[in-house]
């Protein structure tokens, strides 16, 4: 294929998400890196591994120059983990999915109504203990359906069942809810930016909302999402009688359903809602980057439907036509006909699968594998 550039002088741009399951974004970068290096030694490349919010953003933030910082937080059940946010000056990026992510619990486990986002406020809190002014808050990947209860509970607000007992955890406790009280929420809250980086626009509760489209991916049988959905409404009409009209405005707001409703309780304490990848690629310096590129090379494990959907390569083909600049992308498995691929922006996508058919194989081999992968697209553009 001929090169773009036409003169052997291509600048590329490795602006992939992880391969969930087999490579992080780091790893994609790295990889890339190394097979086009392989075949041209001298090859201009620049790495900014990119995430949309949900599990791997802190990652990408750190790799992007922020400072990693780590916690003791509560997990999904309650139990200690160990959780990190990033921070540059006095911007934080704080990812939920670090405290009350689906990989905080324990392998095979599932607890749609309990899992609580606790740790999440834990570690907004420890963000303002550090001196964060602005916060992106990037949601998406969770364990839970608590609205964000917990995260709130741990900001100072409390929830309280008929007798003036807190709640129990998790979405399912909230339908024991009779008064919410949120004028202990620390009042640091009222003069940060927060922004609610959101991997998805769903409302609160609905046959949209976040139990009937994201209750099942946590474990939540049918009879669990009508229980969740139930609660969820009932939390938000007992906030509505805490604060007003507001509550049930956010309620239906695009990202209130985002991560089990924590893009709710996100809104209740003054978040602007964004599509998550656009904050992202604004945070992690990608407009520049993209100025010096002439070639970007995108990704994520899976291109499929959802991924046209606002993921993070569709948010950087999408900035990247805009600049006119030419892109495509690897990925484990494509899902995609090339004409939708075109749509998004993407010239071709080149998936594990074209050179090992075996999956299991692509994953468990993803590294050297993404390297031959590499060593074609070299091949295709760079020679
Ligand atoms: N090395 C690989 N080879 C083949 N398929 C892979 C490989 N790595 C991941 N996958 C596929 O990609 C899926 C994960 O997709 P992807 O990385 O796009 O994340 P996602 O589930 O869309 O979540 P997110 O929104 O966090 O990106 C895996 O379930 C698997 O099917
Ligand atoms: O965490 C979730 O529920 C999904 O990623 C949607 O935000």
């Amino acid at each position: 294929m001929a090169n773009a550039a036409g003169n052997g002088a291509q600048r590329v741009l490795i602006a992939a998400d992880k391969f969930k399951g087999s490579l992080t974004a780091v790893q994609v970068a790295e990889r890339v890196t190394a097979g086009l290096r392989r075949v041209v030694p001298g090859a201009e490349v620049e790495a900014l591994p990119v995430a949309d919010g949900g599990d791997g953003t802190v990652d990408a933030a750190v790799a992007a120059g922020f400072e990693r910082h780590e916690i003791k937080a509560a997990g999904p059940l309650g139990q200690e983990v160990t959780a990190a946010f990033a921070l540059r000056g006095d911007t934080a990026v704080v990812e939920m999915a670090e405290a009350s992510g689906l990989q905080r619990l324990p392998k095979g486990v599932f607890a749609p109504l309990t899992s609580s986002t606790y740790g999440s406020g834990e570690l907004l809190r420890a963000a303002l203990d550090a001196g964060a002014r602005t916060i992106v808050f990037g949601v998406g990947g969770s364990a839970t359906t608590d609205g964000g209860a917990g995260m709130l509970t741990a900001l100072g607000a409390r929830f309280l069942d008929k007798d003036g007992e807190p709640v129990a955890p998790g979405g399912g406790g909230l339908a024991d809810l009779a008064t919410a009280d949120l004028s202990g929420l620390d009042p640091r809250l009222a003069d940060v930016e927060l922004v609610l980086a959101s991997d998805v626009d769903n409302p609160l509760t609905g046959p949209k909302g976040a139990p009937a489209v994201y209750g099942p991916q946590k474990g939540a049988s049918p009879d669990d999402v009508e229980a969740l959905d139930e609660a969820l409404a009932h939390y938000a009409r007992v906030l509505e009688n805490a604060i007003g009209a507001k509550a049930a405005e956010h309620a239906a707001s695009p990202g209130a359903g985002a991560a089990g409703g924590i893009g709710y309780g996100a809104l209740l304490v003054g978040a602007r809602f964004r599509p998550g990848i656009e904050v992202m690629l604004d945070v992690l310096g990608f407009a520049p980057a993209l100025e010096r590129a002439t070639l970007v090379i995108t990704g994520e494990g899976s291109l499929d439907e959802q991924t046209l959907h606002g993921k993070a390569p569709a948010g950087v083909a999408a900035a990247a036509r805009a600049a006119n600049k030419e892109v495509i992308a690897v990925c484990g498995r494509l899902a995609l006909p090339p004409q939708a691929l075109g749509r998004a922006g993407i010239r071709r996508a080149y998936p594990l699968t074209e050179i090992e058919p075996d999956v299991a194989k692509c994953i468990a081999d993803a590294g050297p594998i993404l390297e031959r992968v590499a060593e074609q697209i070299g091949r295709d553009f760079l020679t």
